[in-house]
This record gives C-alpha cells, sequence and structure tokens, in this order.
C-alpha cells in the first residue's frame, strides 16, 4: 500500500472523519472533503485537495456554513457545485446574536484552541478575559490567553493575575517587536486549528502576520491615548500557517454576549463551582446564606470580590439569554400548535 501525503492535513483533516461522519456513500456519490475557508454574500469559499496542493472552489449551496466548517463537496461542479453537505461540527465558537436576536451566531468551527489576545500595553480587564475565556471553553477547545506588547510593559502581578482568573487554561506573554513568547506560540499552533479572538487593537492582526509569516492581515495605527484600534479586521478567514494547521482571524469583537454558555461559565469559574460545592445549602446563591463557603473564600481573602460579581453578571446575562430563546421555542411551538388545530377544523374534526 502506498501512502500520499494528504494535501488536506495541513488544513486540519483528520482520517478520522472517514469512519466516524461514514463518509463512504458520500464519496461513491462523487463527493471530496473541503475546508469552508471564508464565507461572505451568502456563498463561500472551499479548499479542496487538487493533486498534491489545494484549490478554492466558490460555492452558493452551503447556506448556514461558517468558517472552519468540513464540508463534502462536487469538486466538478459546473459552474458551482450544486451538491454539498455539512459535516458535523466537533467544536464551535458561538455568541449570542449581535441583533439582540435570540439566536446565537456561529463564529468558527472545528477549532483546537481558541487565542484569547489582551494588551499589556492597557489596563489587563480581568471580567472582559473571563468573558472570551468563558466563550471559548463553551466552543469545546481549548483557550490560551495571549498577554501580548510585552515589550512597552510587563508586570509579573499581572500575569499572575491572569492566570488565577484563567484556571486551567494556558496563559502566554509575547511581543512581536521583540520576538519573545512567539516560539511558544507556534509550536502550540502548529497541525491546528486556531482561532483569535479578542478587542480591536490587541495586536491580533500582527500576531497572525509574525505566526504566518507574511503580511497576510492589515495593522491598524492605534490611537495612542486610548489604545482603541481602528477596525482593520473585516473578513474572518482560515490562513495556513508555515507549520501545518490553520489560523483564523476575526474581526475586532468588543462587546461578546453569551448564549447557552452554561458549560463555559462552569470551566471558567471552576473555582468558585468547586467550593460552591462545601456551601451549606445546595441552592446557595452566594450572597448572605449562612454556611457559603464561596462567601468565606471571598472573606478569607483566597477569592477576589471583584471575580465574584463577574461570575454573578454572566450568569445572570447568559439565563437571561436562554430564557428569551425557550420563549421563542415556546412560540414557535404554539404556532405550530394553532396551525394544527386550525386545520383539524377546517377537517371537521375537534381539537
Ligand atoms: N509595541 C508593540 N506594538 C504592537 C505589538 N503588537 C501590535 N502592536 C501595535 O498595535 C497596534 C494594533 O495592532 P493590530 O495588529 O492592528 O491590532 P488588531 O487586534 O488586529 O486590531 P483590529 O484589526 O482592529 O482588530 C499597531 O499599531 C501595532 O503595530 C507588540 O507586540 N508590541
Ligand atoms: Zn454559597
Amino acid at each position: 500500500m502506498t501512502t500520499t501525503a494528504d494535501p488536506l492535513a495541513d488544513y486540519g483533516w483528520d482520517e478520522g472523519r472517514e469512519a466516524e461522519d461514514d463518509l463512504t456513500a458520500l464519496r461513491e456519490a462523487g463527493l471530496v472533503p473541503g475546508r469552508v475557508a471564508r464565507v461572505d454574500l451568502g456563498a463561500c469559499d472551499v479548499v479542496v485537495a487538487d493533486g498534491p496542493g489545494v484549490r478554492a472552489l466558490r460555492t452558493d449551496a452551503l447556506p448556514g456554513v461558517c468558517t472552519g466548517d468540513w464540508v463534502m463537496v462536487d469538486p466538478h461542479g459546473s459552474p458551482r457545485p450544486t451538491q454539498a453537505q455539512l459535516l458535523p461540527r466537533r467544536t464551535a465558537i458561538v455568541r449570542g446574536a449581535a441583533d439582540g436576536g435570540s439566536q446565537g451566531q456561529v463564529l468558527a468551527a472545528n477549532i483546537d484552541t481558541v487565542l484569547i489576545a489582551a494588551s499589556l500595553a492597557a489596563e489587563i480587564d480581568l471580567a472582559r478575559i473571563e468573558r472570551y475565556l468563558t466563550l471559548a471553553w463553551d466552543s469545546g477547545a481549548h483557550p490560551v490567553v495571549v498577554l501580548t506588547k510585552a515589550d512597552v510593559a510587563y508586570d509579573p502581578e499581572v500575569q499572575a493575575a491572569v492566570q488565577a482568573t484563567a484556571p486551567g487554561a494556558t496563559v502566554l506573554t509575547v511581543s512581536v517587536v521583540t520576538g519573545e513568547g512567539l516560539d511558544p506560540l507556534r509550536a502550540l499552533t502548529a497541525g491546528a486549528t486556531t482561532a483569535l479572538i479578542g478587542p480591536s487593537g490587541v495586536g491580533k492582526s500582527s500576531l497572525t502576520n509574525a505566526l504566518t509569516g507574511g503580511e497576510a492581515m492589515a495593522v491598524g495605527e492605534t490611537r495612542e491615548a486610548d489604545e482603541k484600534g481602528r477596525h482593520t479586521t473585516t473578513t474572518r478567514q482560515l490562513i495556513p500557517l508555515p507549520g501545518g494547521g490553520v489560523l483564523i482571524d476575526t474581526p475586532g469583537l468588543r462587546g461578546v454576549a453569551l448564549s447557552g454558555a452554561e458549560d463555559g461559565l462552569s470551566q471558567t469559574f471552576s473555582d468558585i463551582e468547586e467550593l460552591a460545592g462545601d456551601c451549606r445549602f445546595n441552592d446557595c446563591s452566594h450572597e448572605a446564606e449562612p454556611g457559603c463557603a464561596v462567601l468565606a473564600a471571598v472573606e478569607a481573602g483566597d477569592l477576589p470580590e471583584r471575580r465574584l460579581a463577574s461570575y454573578r453578571k454572566l450568569l445572570r446575562e447568559n439565563e437571561w439569554m436562554a430564557s428569551r430563546s425557550d420563549a421563542r421555542l415556546a412560540a414557535e411551538r404554539t404556532k405550530v400548535w394553532k396551525t394544527r388545530s386550525k386545520e383539524a377544523r377546517a377537517n371537521g374534526i375537534r381539537p
């Protein structure tokens, strides 16, 4: 048996999918695997193997896909493939709808690692990191907090505070100016699918360029005074890395709302949830109950009050989003029921 290197392996294709997703029938129908590299204007670019290399084909036969999705497509469809199928997502970054609607928006799929960028050149916002961590843990990928611009400001106490805020996650300090921390980051991203998230101006495009070894992204001028970057990154896209693997750069996400992120919250605040196991009451809200282990930890100085407040705030926000989607589902059910009883009446049947 001869083995040829699969050019899609560099894009994160994993042979395990052949059996797991049962691709035999789709293969027999002439479809081949491909990865969605970008989505815009109702169509997407899909990267498929082409001899020893790859090529991108554009199709509008895949509504609802997002960057990072694996699909099966007809590579010969003319002028565009009309046959296509989405493969199951292993992980997905979902945020609350930007338009205030109740349905979450999938930002990227099949991610192994989420890099959460935060700048050391500005005051570190731990609550914002906790919000991004929740989003990242909830996706199913492993979060890594990347503290950027270490050449401008580095304070070991800040790094320690971030590490304490991110139990179970990796924290790295980098600078694209001195090159500090870039090798560990390269090792971490090689061969994997990595998403890069964080607010505008923290240096995401600069990091992308450092990792891809090219000028793939435009680097914006940050206004000195307030560190607010201009929105220079406009499209999400999948960029191959020199050591194999891909990077997904997302536009600056200033505010990310949570949506159904209970698991993400449990992991982000695993220290608090562990303490809660020792509270006297099972349903302790850690507000004023006697025998509350969480409040005792705050009292003893083991848990920052800020972190508990942040946990409560994100929990409330997440519950509120969840109740809105429940309300939407209930409304849809009512609509279906009303239609059914109307039809029944029309047919002379009492509902
Ligand atoms: N001193 C220093 N400056 C940096 C570093 N990384 C990025 N910068 C600067 O920070 C500014 C913003 O960098 P970008 O890479 O454009 O930031 P971004 O997060 O991609 O911003 P958006 O595209 O708006 O989301 C630019 O002026 C960069 O030159 C660093 O490690 N050290
Ligand atoms: Zn309690």
